[in-house]
C-alpha cells in the first residue's frame, strides 16, 4: 500500500522565492490497485510520482510504501517514462535482461526471465532486434517488459503512451490492462488523457492546480476488462471532464488572458470511438 499523508512540496526559485507544487496532498493506493492521476499541465502530477519513486524529497508530510517511509528510490518501485530510455546498442533481450545483473543471476536465468516478459508484451519475434528497428509502440513495450522483469510491487508510469499515435496507444493500454489483471501489480499512472485513465483504472484522481492538490476522485465501477463503448465509462469521462474544466480554465486564462472562457467554448468528449480529448 502507498500512503501519502499531508504532503507539501516546494521548489526554490530564482530570487529566493519558493513555488508550492503540491499542497496538503493525501492519498492512499491499495496493493494491487490501478490508480490514474489526471490534471492540467503543471499541477504537480510528475512531482507526486517522483516523490513516491524517491527521486525527490517531500518538503513536509510523509509517503510510505508497505509501511516503510520513502527516503530514496527502491527496487519495489519502478518508473516507466514517456521516453523509453532503451540502450540503443543492446538487443531487446539484452535491454530487458540488463537490470537483472544486480540480482546476481546467471546469464541463462536472466535471459529466461527476460524472455518471459518479452513474451508477455508480445515481442517474442523481436528478441534479437535493436531499438532503432522497432516502432515507438514496440519500444514502449520493451520499456514495460524491462520494468516487469525486475518484479517490482509497484509500477509508476509517467505518461508512458503520450508520444504514441491513437491506435497504437489504444492497443497498448488494453495490453497493459491485461498485464495488470494477470500480475496484480500496484500501478500509479499519470496521463493527460481522460479516456486512457478511465479505461485503465480502478480509480481516477483529479488534481487541481496552483497549487497542486487532490480535487476529486472517481471510482470506475465498470466490469473488467473496461470497454470504451460502455455507457458507464463514457458517463464517467464526462464527469471527470466537468471536474477538470475549472482547473483547465485557470491555466488557459493565465496563458490567453482573463476574458477567455472554456465554459463558452466547451471541450467535447462525446465520441466513444476515439481516444477522447487530451488535456
Ligand atoms: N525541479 C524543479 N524545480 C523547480 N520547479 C519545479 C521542479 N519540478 C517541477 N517544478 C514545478 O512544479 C510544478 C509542477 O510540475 P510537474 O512537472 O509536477 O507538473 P505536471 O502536472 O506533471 O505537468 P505536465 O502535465 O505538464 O507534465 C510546475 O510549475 C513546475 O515548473
Amino acid at each position: 500500500m502507498i500512503t501519502i499523508n499531508n504532503v507539501n512540496k516546494s521548489f526554490s526559485q530564482r530570487k529566493g522565492n519558493s513555488y508550492t507544487a503540491l499542497d496538503q496532498v493525501s492519498l492512499t493506493i491499495k496493493k494491487g490497485e490501478f490508480v490514474s492521476v489526471v490534471g492540467p499541465s503543471g499541477c504537480g502530477k510528475s512531482t507526486l510520482l517522483n516523490l513516491i519513486a524517491g527521486f525527490e524529497k517531500v518538503s513536509s508530510g510523509t509517503i510510505t510504501v508497505g509501511g516503510q517511509k520513502v527516503t530514496a528510490p527502491g527496487a519495489d518501485r519502478i518508473v516507466v517514462f514517456q521516453e523509453h530510455g532503451l540502450f540503443p546498442w543492446l538487443t531487446v533481450l539484452d535491454n530487458v535482461a540488463f537490470g537483472l545483473k544486480q540480482k546476481g543471476l546467471s546469464k541463462k536465468e536472466r535471459y529466461a526471465l527476460a524472455f518471459e516478459q518479452i513474451k508477455a508484451v508480445h515481442l517474442s519475434k523481436f528478441v534479437d532486434s535493436y531499438p532503432h528497428e522497432l516502432s515507438g509502440g514496440m519500444k514502449q513495450r520493451v520499456a514495460i517488459a524491462r520494468a516487469l522483469v525486475m518484479d517490482p510491487d509497484i509500477l509508476l508510469m509517467d505518461e508512458p503512451f503520450a508520444a504514441l499515435d491513437e491506435q497504437t496507444r489504444f492497443i497498448l493500454l488494453k495490453d497493459l490492462e491485461e498485464i495488470w489483471l494477470k500480475t496484480g501489480k500496484t500501478i500509479l499512472f499519470i496521463t493527460h488523457n481522460i479516456r486512457e485513465a478511465v479505461i485503465l483504472s480502478d480509480r481516477v484522481i483529479v488534481m487541481a492546480t496552483q497549487p497542486g492538490r487532490v480535487k476529486k476522485e472517481f471510482a470506475v465501477q465498470a466490469a473488467r476488462p473496461h470497454q470504451s463503448g460502455d455507457p458507464l465509462i463514457h458517463a464517467l469521462e464526462n464527469k471527470i471532464m466537468e471536474a477538470l474544466t475549472d482547473e483547465l480554465e485557470k491555466v488557459v486564462r493565465e496563458e490567453l488572458g482573463h476574458e477567455y472562457s472554456l465554459k463558452k467554448n466547451p471541450i467535447s468528449n462525446s465520441s466513444a470511438d476515439h481516444m477522447g480529448v487530451g488535456i
